[in-house]
């Protein structure tokens, strides 16, 4: 990944090179130019792994959970697919941003399949801080993380239950708890992004797949969907295998 990032920053550089006053906008556009106060070479290639990895990964995990989720119970599926079939071509975000039930669908997946069951850490600031009866001193590391809290089970009973319908009326202690793109101002800078492609890639596999199911072919199993930390979270088996009735 290191040299994909090196490449690419050196791609880039050739097309300013060849139109300096007009070029090809990117994320990083503006971090090329010294006078702007743009950033070194090595700078942008650390920036560029950071967002190949943050904005990957993520949503592949994610969608992958909500595939194998949504497989492994019939009537999910066919309320998915009743949805996303009822659409009409060209499909375009706006035609599915306010989907109910794909909405419900996704927020589950990202309370119990959180592919970052942590938080980015802060440090506490000057003067410390008082959080639920501690004294936390300056400068100290703190974090919280999702996976946790998204299993609680005074906010979500039943908690390791897939259960979209929990998201029908959700009540203000579930909306504040979720925290799947952590939260203030470091939080996900992707996350509309991602939520996007978690909503295109859902409809267009179930309208193409409305008949997808798990597949227990080669041995898979749930065991292979176990959730495995690699920093971020990722089926431990590295494979999910889906088959069409
Ligand atoms: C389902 C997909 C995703 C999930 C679950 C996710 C989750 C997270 C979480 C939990 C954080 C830490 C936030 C905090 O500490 O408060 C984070 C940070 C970040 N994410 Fe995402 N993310 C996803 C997709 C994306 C995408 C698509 C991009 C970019 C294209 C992206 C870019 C970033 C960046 C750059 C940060 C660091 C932000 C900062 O430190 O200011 N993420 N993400």
């Amino acid at each position: 990944m290191r040299i994909y990032a090196a490449q690419s920053v050196q791609r880039y550089k050739k097309i300013l090179a060849e139109n300096p006053s007009n070029p090809k906008k990117t994320l990083f556009t503006k971090l090329f130019d010294p006078e702007k106060g743009g950033l070194a070479d090595d700078e942008i290639q650390k920036e560029a792994q950071g967002y190949i990895v943050a904005g990957s990964d993520t949503t592949a995990v994610t969608l992958t959970y909500l595939t194998y989720a949504v497989c492994g119970n019939r009537r999910i599926r066919d309320k998915v697919v009743a949805e996303v079939t009822a659409l009409s071509e060209p499909i375009h975000d706006n035609d599915i941003r306010n989907l109910p039930y794909l909405n419900m669908v996704i927020s589950e997946t990202l309370r119990i399949y959180t592919a970052v069951p942590f938080g980015l850490p802060r440090s506490v600031p000057s003067g410390g801080a008082s959080f639920n009866g501690y004294f936390l001193p300056s400068g100290a590391t703190v974090s919280t993380q999702s996976y946790s809290l998204h299993r609680d089970p005074t906010i979500f009973p039943d908690p390791y239950t897939f259960n979209p319908e929990r998201w029908e009326n959700p009540t203000k202690e579930m909306k504040d708890i979720s925290i799947p793109f952590g939260g203030g101002s470091r939080i996900c800078i992707g996350l509309h992004l991602a939520r996007m492609e978690l909503r295109l890639g859902s409809v267009l596999f179930f309208r193409e797949f409305p008949n997808a199911q798990r597949s227990d072919k080669e041995g898979m199993s749930t065991k292979d969907m176990e959730m495995q930390s690699f920093f971020l979270m990722a089926p431990k088996g590295h494979r999910c295998l889906i088959e069409t009735e």
